[in-house]
Formats: C-alpha cells, sequence, structure tokens
C-alpha cells in the first residue's frame, strides 16, 4: 500500500484504490475459500485542501460511472453509499467524524451487482481502503480485515478482494466480549444515513484479529471463465435457502474436496480429473438450485470429458454466476453453457478473468 505522505503540502492532492473483484466458495470451500479475479473497482479520489468548508454531507461529493451494466441504483449520497459509510464507519472508530475538506470519490464500478462475484465484498474492501486512505491512518491490511468482517461477515470474498490471489480463510474462536463485540447488529456498525444521527459515539470498533488468511499458490495456466446470467441473486436470500443441518456423509464428502482443492489448482500441469473431482459439493449448490434454472444441468453436464480445455465448474459465490476454470478453448466453453441456459431462457454474458494476485491498492498521484 503506498502512503499518504506524499501530496500533503500542496492544496490538491488524488490516490487512486483499486479493489478487485472475487469469486467465493469454488465448489466445496464455502465461506472459505475466495479467489480474486482481474476486474476492479475503482476509487478516484480527490481531496482539495484550498476549501476551508464544505457545503456537502460529510464534506464529500460521490459520482459514478457504472460499466457492470447492473439494472440497480446506487446512492450517490455519500451518508447512503455503501462504500462511503463503510469509510466513515473506519474513520468514526479512529476519531474522525467526516471526510476531509472537500473530499471527491469518483467510483467507476464493472462488477455486476448481485450476481456472484463479490460487488458487495468489493465495495467494502473499497472503503475501508477509502477510510484508512484520507484518514491518514496507516492501518495494515490485516487490521482492515476486522474493519471488514464488522460489515461482510463471511471472510472468503473479502479476503481475497484485499490480500488478492487464491486464499483460504478461517475466523477466529474470539473472547466472549469480543464475540458480543463482533456480533453487534449491523444497523450500529453502519447506521443509515451515515451521518443524520450523528451523536457523537464511536461506533463499535472491531475486536482484533476476527478473521485470518492463507494464500495458496495457482497453476499459471488456469483462467477463469465467468458466465453471468442476467438476473440478480442477492446473497441474502442464497443463504435463506441453506439448511441449518448437514449430514455426516454431507460434511466430509465437502471435507474430502475442500482439503484437494488448493493441491489441485495449485499443481502444475493442472489435472483436469482431480480439479473437476476437487470442485464438487453438497453444502450450497444443491440447495441454491431453486433460486437459479438450469444450475444443476449445467454443473452435471458440462465435464472436461465434454468439453476439452475446462477442468472444473462450481457456482461463483451466491451465484447466479458460474465459474469455469480452463486452460484453452474458454470461448467454446463458455458457448457451450450459454446455449445450457439458453435453453432456460436465461441471457447471459461471459467474461475471461484471471487471478488478481495484488489485492486492493492505494496508489497516490
Ligand atoms: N460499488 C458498489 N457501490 C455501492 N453498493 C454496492 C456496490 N457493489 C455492490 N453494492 C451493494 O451490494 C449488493 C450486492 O451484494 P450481494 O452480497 O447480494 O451480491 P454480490 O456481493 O454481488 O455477490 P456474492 O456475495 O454472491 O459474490 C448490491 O445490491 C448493492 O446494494
Ligand atoms: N460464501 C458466501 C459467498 C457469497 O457472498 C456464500 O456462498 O453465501
Amino acid at each position: 500500500m503506498a502512503t499518504a505522505a506524499a501530496s500533503s503540502s500542496s492544496s490538491s492532492s488524488s490516490f487512486v484504490i483499486r479493489t478487485p473483484c472475487s469469486s467465493a466458495n469454488i465448489g466445496p470451500g464455502f465461506d472459505v475459500i475466495g479467489l480474486a479475479l482481474s476486474l476492479y473497482l475503482e476509487l478516484k479520489v480527490t481531496i482539495d485542501a484550498s476549501k476551508r468548508a464544505s457545503t456537502h454531507p460529510l464534506n464529500c461529493v460521490v459520482t459514478y460511472d457504472d460499466l457492470s451494466g447492473s439494472t440497480e441504483k446506487i446512492s450517490l449520497d455519500p451518508e447512503v453509499n455503501l462504500i462511503t459509510r463503510v469509510a466513515l464507519y473506519v474513520l468514526r472508530c479512529n476519531d474522525q467524524r467526516a471526510f476531509p475538506v472537500e473530499t471527491h470519490v469518483h467510483i467507476v464500478n464493472p462488477i455486476p451487482l448481485g450476481r456472484g462475484l463479490g460487488s458487495s465484498g468489493t465495495a467494502v474492501v473499497a472503503g475501508v481502503m477509502l477510510g484508512n486512505e484520507v484518514g491518514r491512518l496507516g492501518l495494515s491490511k490485516e487490521r482492515l480485515l476486522d474493519y471488514c468482517l464488522m460489515i461482510e461477515r463471511h471472510p472468503d470474498n473479502v479476503a481475497a478482494s484485499l490480500f488478492g490471489g487464491f486464499v483460504g480463510t478461517y475466523l477466529n474462536v474470539l473472547k466472549p466480549e469480543d464475540v458480543a463485540r463482533k456480533e453487534i447488529p449491523l444497523s450500529e456498525v453502519l447506521p443509515t444515513p451515515a451521518g443524520g444521527i450523528d451523536t457523537g459515539r464511536r461506533p463499535p470498533e472491531p475486536p482484533l484479529g476476527i478473521g485470518h488468511y492463507r494464500r495458496f499458490p495457482w497453476a499459471k495456466e488456469i483462467k477463469a471463465i465467468t458466465i453471468i446470467p442476467d438476473f440478480v441473486v442477492p446473497t441474502a436470500e442464497a443463504r435463506k435457502v441453506l439448511p441449518m443441518m448437514y449430514t455426516r456423509e454431507d460434511v466430509v464428502f465437502n471435507l474430502q474436496r475442500a482439503v484437494l482443492l488448493p493441491a489441485a489448482l495449485g499443481s502444475s500441469p493442472p489435472d483436469a480429473d482431480t480439479i473437476y473431482l476437487a470442485m464438487q459439493d453438497r453444502v450450497h449448490q444443491p440447495w441454491r438450485q431453486v433460486l437459479i434454472p438450469g444450475l444443476t444441468e449445467v454443473l452435471q453436464s458440462v465435464t472436461p470429458s465434454t468439453q476439452p480445455g475446462l477442468l472444473g465448474i462450481c457456482l461463483s459465490g451466491a451465484g447466479p454466476t458460474i465459474l469455469a476454470l480452463a486452460t484453452e478453448r474458454f470461448t467454446e466453453i463458455a458457448d457451450c453453457i450459454l446455449a445450457r441456459f439458453a435453453s432456460y431462457n436465461i441471457n447471459c454474458q461471459w467474461k475471461l478473468l484471471e487471478p488478481a494476485g495484488d489485492g486492493a491498492t492505494a496508489t497516490w498521484n
């Protein structure tokens, strides 16, 4: 992460935050495994210190360039926008009540919303990076992960977007007082509107070391085909369809594959039989088929033997995007999955992405 010192003496300073999107689970690693991918949310931030006061709420102007093709309208009100509210949470935990006068945050977003490419986790990571930079707080990425986990409470997406690469994540067993702090309602962490009822109180600060990650190797030959259906599956809905209890058989099935997955995807040259097997899941995909017409057929019928070049296939995050890992013949594989969805009257776009090794970065001009 670049430091904030460089431009502090001039009247105007600027920096860019780039945050990769992510694909979570990769089959059996529900809420555990994440992969950062080369589609980036960008924040272009300018702070005009020549102004003495601001007429804007929280001293902040938000503009938005939508490259995502989503129909949802993103709020430009800094008290409502997810990215600026998250930044404000970080600032207020560190005794800064608002953005510096006068901050302009220009958001450029190519990540489709609610499709399983971690758009919300990416926005949360961008928000904590923003708070850290405008507040010149110097927090480490490990500490920023704690802030992310107060908002997005499963670590797979946010750890991938923050640290980059292919990661395994886990949450610590916290002390009882820290559990209470971490499980505080989201409405108290991110009140809406953010500045409307500014009581001057500090929001609940994250306990130290809520979550951790371990980076796995990734075989350089493997690319990610993402097939993105043209409908939204909100993650909250996709979590409600999951059962509270699983059979021992299904848990063991997933554990066996999740343990194999990092070795399979890190071995070069990649072995399609091992990867295909290691990407099977019984914990979330079977239950989510009620929300995604054609899901079971796509996952069962598109295999390395029907599609040369394919290594493995799974639901990306909570869906509806499909993640197909492959070494070649990307267009043929994508066309085959597009045709399967078309038979259910579902249109899709597709993108060929690569692992994003760097994670979130802040670069001062
Ligand atoms: N750049 C953004 N700016 C503001 N809000 C955003 C942004 N990106 C996502 N969001 C919010 O997050 C919501 C989508 O989150 P959700 O968790 O349902 O899906 P996802 O993160 O895209 O998918 P998944 O978690 O399965 O990978 C959007 O509806 C929007 O409210
Ligand atoms: N692990 C999460 C990722 C989506 O945010 C889920 O599958 O619900």
